[in-house]
């Protein structure tokens, strides 16, 4: 008997005639069914959004801080049982999904203690004028499969402590820990505030069109972002847009090959690179190429790729049939056109459930082999050979993605210098993967705009509203 999941509607978990399989893409088995809602049930969502906001935005902030915490709290009371399903349902490996659950409450209770205080523009004899924040009403939240429950949270927690109530739709790939979330805030958040719903490829579009959602906060590809951006023009909806990255790293000569060969594997093959900000081209150094081509594969041979919940398993499947395709249509192709492999390039064994790719790294391909130039998102590291500094950042800048990326070196502040010149919103400099909750982590060009965590993140929830006192001209 396939498990029912329930969506969080105005405080109660509801089901519908018509459902969804959701599939564990570690064995191609279905796990989990959820509801398939329609208009209706998104005007339910969005109606009881609309009459909880009323209240939630006159709460003061002090009380909405302590329900976004205790939604971090739940999240970290039930790690156990929500990172089992994670991977059952995303694929990563048991490690991984628990740090993404402890990561999603780190965030969540991190960004409840900021703060959104009125400042002041001038206060002189003749006036004071200032600025407070309102919130902007009700969001439509609508977020992708490679993190479902650190998307979900980094959508709800700043909507939660702006003032805002929100509509969340999770990908239909990866549901289920959403909606058990779901059960768990329901508890701990006063019913309407926040609500979850999960449906056809339909629903996205009806979201963002909805005449009485006043914000979109988005993350996935850079395709969608431009649908929704145009969907969400008629009523001129306020939006933020996470969209894809294909980010670069540069190794310059005098990283210590020994210290960075894993940190690079890793900063693409976590999450079987299925991360907007996972290294999808390596830049190096001639000089260390070899060397530090070598030691990458050489650990990459080490490296399980299998089921997520077996001991042992590093790198899961792909989460889906549709990306696993698209990851294997950009490794046949690579193969089409004679680049050279160090690792990988096959498929998987014939016979074998479940949508693993093998680990692939490619050894210097030409910047406009596929496999570089779009974005992978799947395991996969194409290595590449420079000459001079300045020719790895211009390589690294032709892209018309500007998420993120890292530079490797054993001067910090070479590092620094060349990371000034990178098209991106997020550098790293001798790091990867790390995202804080005080910082707005967004992108320049096609990689979205607007910014999530940190102050910024909170403020694109709501609107600025300056109020002005003319000290000097009361009609009294
Ligand atoms: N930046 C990132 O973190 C991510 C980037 N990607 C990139 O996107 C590629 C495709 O992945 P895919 O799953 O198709 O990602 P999408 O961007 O299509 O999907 C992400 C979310 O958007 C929803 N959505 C899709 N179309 C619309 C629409 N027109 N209006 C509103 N919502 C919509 C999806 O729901 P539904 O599936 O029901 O349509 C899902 O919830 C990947 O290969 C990867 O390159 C993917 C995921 C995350
Ligand atoms: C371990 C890396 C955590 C990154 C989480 C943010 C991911 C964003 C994205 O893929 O859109």
């Amino acid at each position: 008997m396939v498990t029912q999941y329930k969506n969080l509607i105005n405080g109660e978990m509801v089901g519908t005639s018509e459902v969804l399989d959701v599939i564990n893409p570690a064995n191609e088995e279905v796990i989990g069914q959820v509801p398939a809602c329609g208009e209706a049930e998104l005007n339910n969502a969005v109606s009881a959004a609309r009459a909880a906001f009323k209240t939630w935005s006159k709460t003061p902030i002090e009380d909405r801080r302590k329900v976004v915490q205790a939604i971090a709290g739940v999240i970290n009371e039930n790690n156990d049982e929500l990172f089992r399903l994670l991977t059952a349902e995303q694929g990563k490996p048991h490690a991984q999904a628990q740090g993404e659950i402890a990561g999603a409450a780190y965030m969540a209770g991190s960004q409840a203690t900021l703060d959104m205080d009125d400042e002041i523009n001038e206060d002189t004899e003749q006036r004071l004028s200032r600025t407070r924040r309102v919130p902007v009403g009700v969001v439509g939240g609508i977020v992708p499969w490679n993190f479902p429950v650190m998307m979900a949270v980094q959508k709800i927690a700043p909507a939660l402590l702006s003032g805002c109530t929100i509509v969340l739709k999770p990908s239909p790939f990866t549901p289920l820990t959403t909606l058990r979330l779901a059960e768990l805030i329901k508890d701990v958040a006063p019913a309407g505030v926040v609500n979850i719903i999960t449906g056809e490829d339909s629903l996205g579009p009806l979201i963002t069109s909805h005449p009485d959602i006043d914000k979109i906060t988005f993350t996935g590809s850079t395709a969608t972002g431009k649908k929704i951006m145009e969907g969400a023009s008629k009523d001129l909806k306020r939006i933020t847009l996470e969209l894809g990255g294909n980010d670069a790293s540069i190794v310059l000569p005098d990283a210590n090959v020994e210290k960075v060969a894993e940190q690079l594997f890793w900063s693409s093959f976590t999450n079987a690179g299925q991360i907007c900000v996972a290294a999808k081209r390596i830049y190096i150094h001639e000089d260390i190429y070899d060397e530090l081509s070598a030691a990458i594969a050489a650990y990459a041979k080490n490296v399980k790729v299998g089921d997520g919940s077996q001991q042992g398993t590093a790198v899961g499947p792909v989460q889906n049939k549709k990306q696993y395709e698209r990851v294997l249509e950009l490794v046949q192709d690579a193969k089409d056109n004679g680049y050279k492999f160090l690792v990988g390039g096959d498929q998987k064994e014939e016979g074998i459930p479940g949508y693993y790719v093998p680990i692939t790294i490619l050894d210097n391909p030409p910047e406009d082999a596929r496999i570089v130039a779009e974005e992978q998102f799947g395991p996969v590291m194409p290595l590449m050979k420079f000459s001079t500094t300045d020719e790895a950042i211009s390589r690294a800048n032709a892209s018309e993605y500007g998420l993120a990326g890292a530079v490797w070196t054993a001067n910090p502040d070479e590092g620094v210098r060349v990371a000034e010149q990178l098209e991106t919103g997020t550098v790293w400099v001798n790091e990867f993967l790390h995202l804080s909750p005080f910082a707005p982590f967004g992108g320049h060009k096609q990689s979205g705009f607007g910014a999530e965590y940190g102050k910024e993140g909170l403020l694109e929830f709501t609107y600025p509203q300056v109020i002005t006192v003319k000290k000097d001209n009361v009609p009294a």
